[in-house]
């Protein structure tokens, strides 16, 4: 198949795994051909073998080391957002160097750093460990046991921990930005990821305009390796065997030190009230957040990661909702939101004609996860979904919680709503709404 993206032609696949061509230009992506060399030395210290992934600001390259002779990820910032970025120094702040000797920090290691330019600028590089997504092998192979997944959610809240005991806010945590290491990933060479390639990944790209630059764009996009798939094939013991968690992606994260903090960019159904609220009800863009902000954040992302999918049904619910949302999952109204809920209507997906529906199904996918875990999950997560940020535990505050001292089957889920939901009183729901269907505004509280 082929077709034209915004001057382009290019010959493939439909796919979200290429990265936008028109990002390649001045001030845009770096330019990178699989077998190019890059870093200090000579030759070069790094070699470019695979594409693992994009984001909004750089690609990410597997790569090996020819001086540590291990193979490691390359994240290439584009130029424009090179000078502004904070996410080496936060790197360099969260080296387990500067931890207590023996801790494992459950934080993305950075090993080297470097620019390098190309015809579209100056580009920061991060060498850091590789990972794997957290939730790939939770959906691939298997999932995971109450005792695994209490011990993935511990290292998550150490990770946080660790990260806020450096002064870091991180800001952007949502599943995507939680990984695994895989040590024997270093074992293998080049050609062991091409032969797991099932396609030729690489699209060959052609601008349409005479004045582009031939330097300032690659010849093909290349595809993104999947790691997970490729250690399940080539690795296969790992599979089941105790994981060892990093959180990464640190290019939205500050240091927290009185200054101003970046404008906030978590996804809005992971962020913090202290973000959606201003930016929902009161249409400011840029509201402050810090390391409380993280707390709510990963609460959120513990939904996930117990295997439940998102907390926030994305289907059924629009931005302008999700006051309404955290309302229900809190059970309080802040006095400063009042006015907002009051003058709103209540979301159709909690209209006494669909509540339930929501409600039952998420129930669903939560039974196999939380019935048979261990206790006191659905307690942790009320604590750390709290709408005031003052009032939120700090993740060193929640690492004494009884959820990782316990171990038997106690049943979590109770009765037929969600264990999260705590609806305000006045709020029908099951059987009472079923009564008052014509009720138009649930949350009328007085
Ligand atoms: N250390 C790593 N090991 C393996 N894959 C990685 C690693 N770092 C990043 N990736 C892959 O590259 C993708 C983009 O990386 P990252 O999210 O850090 O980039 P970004 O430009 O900051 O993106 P975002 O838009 O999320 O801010 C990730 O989703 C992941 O798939």
């Amino acid at each position: 198949m082929s077709g034209t993206d915004d001057g382009w032609l290019f010959v493939g696949p439909e796919s979200d795994d290429y990265e936008p061509s028109q990002s390649y230009a001045p001030g845009g992506l770096c330019p990178v051909k699989l077998g190019d060399l890059i870093g200090s030395g000579t030759p070069p210290r790094y070699r470019i073998i695979f594409k693992l992934g994009f984001g909004s600001f750089s690609t990410v390259w597997l790569a090996h080391d020819s001086v540590e002779s291990r193979n490691v990820a390359l994240k290439i910032v584009q130029a424009r957002s090179t000078a502004r970025s904070q996410e080496p120094d936060v790197l360099e702040r969260l080296r387990a160097l500067n931890s207590t000797a023996g801790q494992e920090p459950y934080v993305i290691q950075l090993l080297d750093s470097f620019e390098h330019t190309s015809a579209n600028g100056i580009h920061q590089v991060l060498v850091t460990e590789l990972v794997v997504p957290l939730l790939a092998p939770y959906s691939r192979y298997s999932k995971f046991k109450p005792q695994v997944t209490r011990d993935v959610l511990r290292q998550t809240i150490e990770g946080l921990a660790y990260i806020h005991s450096h002064g870091v806010a991180h800001g952007d945590l949502y599943p995507a930005n939680f990984g695994i290491t895989v040590p024997e990933i270093h074992r293998f060479e080049e050609l062991a990821f091409w032969h797991q390639a099932t396609y030729p990944p690489l699209r060959p790209i052609i601008p349409f305009s005479p004045h582009c630059d031939p330097h300032s764009y690659p010849p093909y996009l290349c595809g993104n390796l999947d790691l997970c798939e490729f250690l399940g094939f080539r690795a296969p013991e790992i599979i089941g065997r105790p994981l060892s968690v990093r959180i990464f992606d640190f290019g939205s994260a500050y240091v927290v030190d009185g200054s101003a903090p970046p404008q906030p960019v978590t996804p809005p159904f992971y962020a913090a009230p202290e973000i959606v609220f201003p930016q929902v009800a009161l249409k400011k863009e840029d509201p402050p957040w810090d390391q409380r902000s993280d707390v709510w954040s990963l609460g959120v992302a513990f939904h996930d990661l117990v295997g439940a999918g998102g907390l926030f049904p994305e289907l059924l619910f629009d931005d302008t909702e999700l006051p309404h949302y955290m309302v229900c999952i809190c059970g309080e109204v802040p006095d400063a939101w009042r006015d907002h809920i009051d003058s709103q209507p209540w979301p159709l997906a909690f209209s006494p004609r669909h509540d339930r529906g929501v409600l039952e199904w998420k129930e669903r996918a939560l039974r196999p996860t939380w019935r048979g875990g261990p206790p006191g999950l659905v307690r942790l997560m009320r604590r750390m979904l709290v709408l005031d940020p003052a009032k939120r535990p700090s993740a060193q505050d929640l690492l004494d919680d009884p959820y990782f001292s316990c171990s038997n089957g106690a049943r979590n889920v109770v009765g037929s709503v969600h264990p999260l939901m705590q609806l305000p009183a006045g709020i029908p729901h099951g059987e009472e709404a079923d009564l008052q269907t014509n009720r138009p505004n649930l949350l009328t509280l007085d």
